[in-house]
């Protein structure tokens, strides 16, 4: 569980988080969403101590991140950035065994295990001997994933992992992500401002004004049922008429479109 404890950020003069409390459940994907400079990624950045609070706490299962090792910690959190964040000059399986290596696994086994990772990320073994430059944005970002879950985190923070690759890419990995996440349950704090990724990567969603000030946090069904003000309606676009869905019948089946008559999906019996 992870816990912010009225947390405010000043980057002189610029209150980047204004007094946010929020508790982030074991096993649970918990998303950030709102618009940019809103916060985000400071308030996530503050859970591997990338950033310090000004003000408040940031505990781990009841302890501070400040009172904790830093080094410790940031090895025992996975966190997946935007471009991968991978280091170019090192093969792929060597970018994912990094970290356990460093954690004391002997190379042999921190490479199996890497092997391992990569095909459960939907990435063929045979990708480990390429250098990051040899890849495909969204095969970047899967061995960004495999990295992150190498040292066999509980946490996994995601910023905007999805945001550099084309939308059917971004698909497959906000789908793969989610069979992932069913086969592991890592507690995952992940960022992003595409209302449609938070909706569905999100147990949770906490939608965000500027200084990280909550707007509301609800189930993504709750929010688009119950917006609770203008700014929430108007942020997840609960009144744009392309999120109002009506049925109809289709030579016997029930299709879903859109308030501009685009078909959306095929109702199940
Ligand atoms: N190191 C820093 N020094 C000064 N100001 C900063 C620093 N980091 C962030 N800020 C400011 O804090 C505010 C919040 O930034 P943050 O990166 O957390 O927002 P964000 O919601 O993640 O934005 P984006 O979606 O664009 O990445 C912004 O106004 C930003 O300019």
């Amino acid at each position: 569980m992870i816990e912010f404890e009225r947390v405010s950020k000043n980057f002189g003069g610029v209150l980047a988080v204004d007094d946010f409390s929020a508790v982030i459940p074991s096993h649970r994907a918990v998303v950030l969403v709102g618009s940019s400079g809103c916060g985000k990624t400071t308030l996530l950045r503050m859970v591997n101590r990338m950033t310090s609070p000004t003000s408040g706490r940031v505990l781990i299962d009841g302890d501070d991140v400040q009172r904790m090792d830093a080094v410790k910690l940031r090895r025992s959190i996975g966190y997946v950035l935007q471009h991968g964040g991978l280091m170019p000059h090192r093969t792929v399986v060597d970018n994912v065994a990094t970290v356990p290596i460093l954690n004391g696994r002997p190379k042999r086994a921190a490479r199996a295990a890497a092997l391992e990772l990569l095909e459960r990320v939907g990435l063929d073994a045979s990708f480990g001997n390429r250098y990051p430059v040899q890849l495909s944005g969204g095969q970047q970002q899967r061995v960004g994933v495999a990295r992150a879950l190498a040292a066999d985190p509980n946490i996994l923070l995601m910023d905007e992992p999805f945001g550099a690759v084309d939308p059917i890419v971004r698909l497959e990995l906000q789908h793969e992500l989610l069979r992932l996440q069913g086969e592991l349950g890592k507690t995952i704090v992940f960022v992003t401002h595409d209302v449609d990724e938070a909706f569905r990567i999100g147990d949770e969603v906490i939608v965000l004004r500027e200084g990280a000030r909550i707007a509301q946090r609800g189930v993504p069904a709750e929010l688009l049922a119950h917006p609770a003000d203008e700014f929430t309606r108007d942020f997840i676009g609960a009144g744009r008429a392309d999120r109002r869905l009506s049925l109809r019948e289709i030579d016997g089946r029930t299709i879903a479109v859109d308030g501009a008559g685009a078909p959306v999906g095929v109702v199940e019996p």
